[in-house]
């Protein structure tokens, strides 16, 4: 088992979007102080209700509950979309995490990954049409972003066009297996929720859902953890945050913050049951050039980007996809709990 975990008492800023026109640049240097502090920041008052959030969740919910043997219909592919299952292994661990996810893209990378409408008459109609209100959210907040940064306001927003056909943002359905209590956990194994990691794509947009807490950041690296547990008070609230192709593209400026789902140890307040979050990752048209103000770093396509980031995850599920016998499907490993 192990140690209690050492805990730091740090501010997320909580910056709201009401009347976002009239309030842009009062806004504006909320977000970018938040991004440059903390990475880390929840927006409220962005438009989705919690009732829309919970019924977005209860079609996710369903997803999931339903037999391996069907999800694996739609299974994982290289191109970022897809169900899979403990197959996420994170560098910072060499674990898998244990969870199952499945990834939802706007465009033609999702041909033959859309769960047929038999299993859950609807759903791709609705997990299109969230994706879409995802989307309008982040471009509010990518209009702040490029201000910040000193380009157009809809820098952002143009290379991340989601009727592009090569868009490449995601939104991830992700659900948590119940964890074993401390006293089991020897018996179990080593096993992770989400392992340490920063986030590879531009911005992410991270929905918990209430009771279910778990998320933890540790900006800076190494200075102890803080729980981000917004939902407990307000309801509804999304968790913004920096990933590393924005950092990048800031010259540094704005941070891509390490985080985790925390694997409960025994620490007061420790959440062991199922858990399900929704993450929308902003991720821009392939060959959109990725290059700071200053030039900080050598340019980059978003598309070789993301592909470094996915080789880096899932090298051994890539394997087994080319050599397996059992190609074209996620392994059949069982949850521990
Ligand atoms: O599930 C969560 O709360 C966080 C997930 C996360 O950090 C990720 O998928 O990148
Ligand atoms: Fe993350």
């Amino acid at each position: 088992m192990e140690k209690a975990t050492k805990y730091v008492d740090r501010t997320i800023p909580e910056i709201s979007l009401k009347d976002f026109s009239s309030r842009i640049d009062e806004i504006t240097g909320q977000i970018c102080d938040a991004a440059e502090n903390v990475g880390f920041f929840a927006i409220v008052n962005h438009g989705i209700t919690p009732e829309d959030m919970e019924a977005m969740f209860d079609i996710s919910d369903a997803f999931f509950h339903l037999p391996d043997n069907v999800k694996a219909t739609v299974p994982w592919s290289p191109l970022n979309v897809g169900w899979e299952k403990m197959e996420q292994v994170r560098p910072t661990t060499g674990l898998a995490d244990m969870k199952e996810s499945y990834q939802l893209q706007f465009g033609a990378n999702m041909e033959g990954r859309w769960l047929a409408d038999k299993h859950l008459p609807g759903f791709r109609d609705s997990c299109l049409a969230f994706m879409h209100r995802l989307q309008a959210i982040s471009e509010m907040l990518m209009i702040c972003l490029a201000r910040g940064l000193g380009f157009e306001d809809d820098f952002f927003v143009k290379v991340h066009d989601p009727t592009h056909p090569d868009i490449m943002s995601v939104m991830r359905l992700i659900h948590y297996f119940p964890t074993p209590q401390p006293e089991e956990a020897d018996r179990v194994g080593n096993y992770q929720r989400a392992g340490a990691h920063t986030d590879w794509g531009f911005l992410t947009l991270l929905l918990q859902r209430a009771g279910q807490g778990g998320l933890e950041i540790c900006p800076g690296g190494g200075t102890g953890w803080t729980r981000v547990d917004f939902n407990a008070a307000a309801p509804g609230s999304i968790v913004c945050n920096i990933g590393d192709m924005l950092q990048s593209w800031s010259d540094d400026r704005f941070r891509s913050t390490l985080h985790r789902v925390k694997t409960p140890c025994g620490d007061p307040g420790d959440y062991y049951g199922e858990r399900f979050s929704l993450a929308f990752f902003n991720q821009p048209i392939g060959n959109t050039v990725v290059r700071g103000p200053r030039g900080k770093y050598a340019p980059l396509t978003g598309g070789e980007f993301i592909k470094r980031a996915i080789d880096a995850h899932f090298t051994a599920l890539q394997e087994k996809l080319r050599t397996g016998p059992s190609a074209g499907g996620p392994s059949s490993v069982e949850a521990a709990a």
